[in-house]
């Protein structure tokens, strides 16, 4: 007998709906779209990740917990982890900002902005049209869209929204259907969870095998379960350049070096 899986991407969901919920509360939509600076500084996200044919390009994350891995790291300076990222030649930075499951906030995402020079992508469970103002108001440079978590008519919504507010976007698909399930909105930056977001099952052989998959103009980004140099180097003869890496940053005793390292420098 097959016992039911329980569906953890589903669990969060419902919970950061509760959370916007609350937030929306204390402040309403209007408030968040006035906080927006439409002078702010830019920083393009996709221009990060296109590089020349031959870089390895690492978005490093921030991540103190996550609901497979429980701690992570116990205590995290977001803005002095930025300042080592990019000392190790990350080419932009991924901050975590859900507070229950991944011990997040946008105070996190803020301070990462000022304290470094590089592109600042927002990573959460965007589920409404809130979280995206929200996220242009504290300086995001970019956004995630998972499609495993949207319908398609928010799949598109959010990201033409995304885009108008001048926000760059990464979707996040994990398998064929979800695959097929953008094929409308066409986005430029398409990241390939190696992780089952409802399962935790991982597999670096994911984001290979959907790469090859893409349009050509489409940027593939390998996201999640990559540990060492050999993981990289591997998707990297499959023609990716693009890594999105958590864990074994944070992990690691010296990132400076440890960023070196996966990017093939000295
Ligand atoms: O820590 P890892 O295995 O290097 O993974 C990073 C990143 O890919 C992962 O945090 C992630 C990918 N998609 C997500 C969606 C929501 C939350 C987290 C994620």
């Amino acid at each position: 007998m097959k016992t039911e899986q329980r569906n953890i991407l589903a669990e969060i969901v419902e919970r950061r709906l509760e959370l916007v919920a609350q937030d929306i509360q204390n402040k309403p939509i209007e408030a968040v779209k006035a906080e927006i600076d439409s002078e702010r500084p830019k920083r393009r996200f996709f221009t990060a990740l296109k590089q020349d044919f031959d870089a390895i390009n690492i978005i490093a994350e921030i991540k103190r917990r996550s609901p497979s891995k429980g701690i992570i790291k116990e205590s995290v300076d977001a803005a002095e982890t930025a300042k080592i990222y990019e000392e190790g030649g990350a080419c932009a930075i991924s901050v975590l900002t859900e507070p229950d499951y991944f011990n997040g906030s946008l105070e996190d995402l803020r301070s990462v902005k000022k304290a470094s020079t590089l592109p600042v992508l927002r990573k959460d469970f965007i589920v409404t049209e809130y979280q995206i103002y929200e996220s242009a108001a504290a300086n995001a440079d970019a956004v995630l869209l998972i499609a495993g978590c949207l319908e398609d008519r928010q799949l598109s919504e959010y990201y033409h929204l995304a885009r108008e507010i001048g926000l760059d976007v990464l979707v996040e698909i994990h398998d064929e259907t979800e695959l097929s399930r953008i094929s409308d909105i066409d986005p430029r930056i398409v990241g390939i969870n190696n992780r089952n977001l409802k399962t935790f099952e991982t597999s670096v052989s994911n984001a290979i095998s959907l790469a090859s998959k893409l349009e050509r103009y489409q940027l593939p980004v390998a996201l999640s379960g990559i540990n060492t140099i050999a993981d990289v180097q591997l998707s990297k003869n499959y023609g990716i350049s693009n890594f999105l890496i958590g864990e074994s940053i944070m992990r690691s005793t010296s990132p400076v070096e440890f960023i070196r390292d996966l990017r093939g420098k000295q």
